[in-house]
């Protein structure tokens, strides 16, 4: 039977890419949204000279790689700077992780997404669990992950979906509020459930 996709989703922090490892352990297919995001903008690639032209040289490195950090002050300091480089990039990261599904050997493959919601990315799959945690803890996690400012990541936290409208979209809820060994059990019990869904649905 056609392997079919778990989307996987949370805001900043909630412990996507934790719970994605777990699964990937079992034996499941993961395809990254922000593997997909890095991929198309690559030197050489045309999304990358568009970036260049639309913010200037200054959010390219010496080595002719995209300056995260300098692309990331920009759009998160400005909704509608944000707005236009998602308008250039989601589709194509639509088409990467179309291809990246198709090989799946798994039963189910997994999508893991911070914008599964916003960017109608679930429409390529067929059951969304969401990965929620109190906003302290997804602060406080990234801040120490990427050692970015409590600021910055309330920044990126206001241009996401609010808990509440993922949530509306969740078949499955998986609160991230303890610790990591936790965590492996609660993804193993969710694993063999999803492995009796036919399509997705029970
Ligand atoms: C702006 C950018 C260059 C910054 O790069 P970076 O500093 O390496 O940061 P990351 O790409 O790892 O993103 C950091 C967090 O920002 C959030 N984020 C990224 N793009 C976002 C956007 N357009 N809107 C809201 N939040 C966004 C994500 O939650 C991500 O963290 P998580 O995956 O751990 O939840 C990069 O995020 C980007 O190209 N974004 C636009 C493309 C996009 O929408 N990607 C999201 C996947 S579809
Ligand atoms: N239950 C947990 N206990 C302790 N640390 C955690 C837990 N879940 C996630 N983390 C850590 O918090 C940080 C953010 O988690 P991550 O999975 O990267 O989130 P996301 O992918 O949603 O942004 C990572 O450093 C991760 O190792």
């Amino acid at each position: 039977m056609k392997p079919w996709t778990l989307g996987l989703t949370g805001g900043i922090g909630s412990g996507k890419s934790a719970v994605a490892q777990c699964f990937v352990d079992l034996g499941v297919h993961l395809v990254d949204a922000d593997h997909a995001a890095r991929w198309v903008v690559e030197p050489g690639r045309p999304a990358l000279a568009a970036i260049v032209a639309h913010f200037g040289e200054e959010v390219l490195q010496a080595d002719g790689q995209l300056n995260r950090a300098a692309l990331r002050a920009r759009v998160f300091a400005n909704a509608e700077e944000r707005r236009w480089l998602e308008s250039l990039l989601h589709p194509l990261i639509g088409q990467e992780i179309s291809q990246y599904l198709t090989r799946a050997q798994s039963p189910y493959s997994i999508l893991v997404s911070p914008l599964l919601i916003e960017s109608g990315q679930y429409a390529m799959t067929q059951r969304v669990l969401v990965v929620d945690a109190p906003e302290h803890l997804q602060v406080q996690r990234t801040m120490l992950r990427d050692q970015s400012s409590a600021e910055q990541v309330q920044a990126i936290l206001a241009a996401q979906a609010r808990r509440e409208e993922r949530l509306r979209h969740a078949d499955d809820v998986l609160v991230n509020d303890r610790d990591l060994a936790w965590l492996k059990a609660e993804v193993e019990h969710l694993h063999a459930f999803y492995l009796t869904l036919k399509g997705g649905q029970p």
